[in-house]
């Protein structure tokens, strides 16, 4: 049985994780879990998964769900806040740490289980957007495994199982095109929270909903790509997929391209995650390519959606300009998400963030946090003008 923690159990991949380890009991046991202020949600997962220690966001919400749960035997051990995200990923029994909190509140928590040679099935992209090269240096010193959960990754992922990673020409990551497929700019001006809330295909945390329909969520991944496989953004290319049936294609000196398919479905990379490297019978919905009839392909508009081109871009410069892309753009989305600013705004507030910014190349984990705190300080601070500007 493999024991298993969880920083962000009450999302969206958090409640699949869970689901997982239910239809899997003879499999798992959840030792910790952690989340943010649903304190109702995790009650719940507290009463069914009895585990040994819980954190949430900060003081007060401990000393509720405290009051909670007082009743729970054995007793759970409450912590909140950073410390509680650290302690629960320092845990030494933990098989799998499952990584689902959303931004660079994931990175020391990753970073310690790295040093505690805890496996870790990572779903908190932006760790690896922010400080990738630190991350996977730290990784191979420790030995420590990082199993993508993220759809695209893990069908990379798969794909690449007794593969020769000297073999691969390139990788396709694929892209539903996100909520406004299709849209030009023009179209675009005073679209709304709720619409840009509508994913296509998946159903996800706002976050990575509204990174999806800038195309950022895509930019992300080719940087989280570019350092879980090593190769270089010349080879890694992206394809809109409307559909999201191939979650990812790996092409190979030969020609040969190996794709990885199933239905829209995080519960399938997620728990491949938990069991590699065995795969388990499980109840969720087969892919029926004749029900499906066609599937379609074509190129991203970054013309429309230049989150995309800015990522590359950042990812080429490398150093902390990731970091700070990244740390700009939860900050916007988040302002988007609190309808203070236009969804255009978004790619228009990273630019000139990553514009002002004076790039340090081979930075130190404290350079890239500072880095981070700069450019979210430059938005909310400082940003008065860069905000208002339509
Ligand atoms: N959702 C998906 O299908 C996919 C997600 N990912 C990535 O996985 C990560 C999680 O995404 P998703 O599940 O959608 O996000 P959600 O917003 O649904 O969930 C975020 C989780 O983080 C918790 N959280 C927030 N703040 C804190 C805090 N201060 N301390 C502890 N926990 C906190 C939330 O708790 P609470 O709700 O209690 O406040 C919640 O449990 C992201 O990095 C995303 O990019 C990658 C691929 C697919
Ligand atoms: C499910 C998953 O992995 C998401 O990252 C998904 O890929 C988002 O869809 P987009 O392709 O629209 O960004
Ligand atoms: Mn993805």
């Amino acid at each position: 049985m493999k024991k298993i923690a969880i920083l962000g159990s009450t999302g969206s991949i958090g409640t699949q994780t869970i689901d997982i380890v239910k239809e899997q009991k003879h499999a798992y046991k959840v030792i910790g879990l952690a989340a943010g202020k649903n304190l109702e949600v995790l009650e719940q997962q507290i009463r069914e998964l009895k585990p040994q220690i819980v954190s949430v966001e900060n003081e007060l919400l401990a000393k509720e769900l405290a009051i909670r749960i007082d009743d729970v035997r054995p007793r759970v051990e409450i912590l909140y806040g950073a410390t509680g995200l650290i302690t629960i990923a320092a845990l030494k029994d933990v098989d799998i740490l499952v990584t689902a909190v959303v931004g660079t509140l994931g990175l020391l928590p990753t970073i310690t289980a790295i040093k505690n040679g805890t496996t870790i099935a990572l779903a908190n992209k932006e760790t690896l957007v922010a400080a990738g090269s630190i991350v996977m240096d730290l990784a191979k010193q420790y030995n420590t495994k990082i199993i993508p959960v993220d759809s695209e990754h893990s069908a990379i992922f798969q794909c690449l199982q007794g593969e020769d990673m000297s073999s691969i020409k390139n990788l396709h990551v694929t892209a539903s095109g996100g909520t406004f497929r299709g849209k030009k700019k023009t179209d675009l001006i005073g679209v709304t929270v709720e619409e840009a809330l509508k994913h296509p295909n998946w159903s996800m945390g706002a976050k990575i909903t509204i990174d999806s329909a800038t195309l950022m969520n895509k930019g992300l991944e080719v940087i989280e790509a570019h350092w879980l496989f090593n190769i270089d953004y010349d080879n890694i290319k992206v394809v809109v997929h409307p559909e999201s049936i191939i979650h990812s294609m790996v092409e190979f000196v030969d020609t040969s391209v190996i794709a990885q398919l199933g239905t829209p479905n995080m519960r399938v990379p997620i728990q491949y995650a938990l069991s590699y490297p065995n795969r388990l019978i499980n109840q969720q919905k087969q892919l029926d390519l004749i029900e499906l009839g066609k599937l379609h392909f074509e190129k991203p508009d970054t013309e429309t959606f230049q989150c995309l081109n800015i990522a590359y871009e950042a990812g080429r410069t490398g150093g902390t300009a990731p970091a700070v892309m990244n740390a700009a753009n939860e900050v916007a989305v988040q302002l988007f998400l609190e309808k203070r600013i236009e969804f255009l705004q978004i790619e228009h507030i990273i630019r000139e963030i990553l514009l002002r910014h004076t790039v340090k190349q081979n930075p130190t984990l404290e350079e890239v946090i500072e880095a981070d705190l700069w450019a979210r300080e430059q938005i909310l601070n400082g940003g008065e003008i860069l905000c208002k500007q339509r």
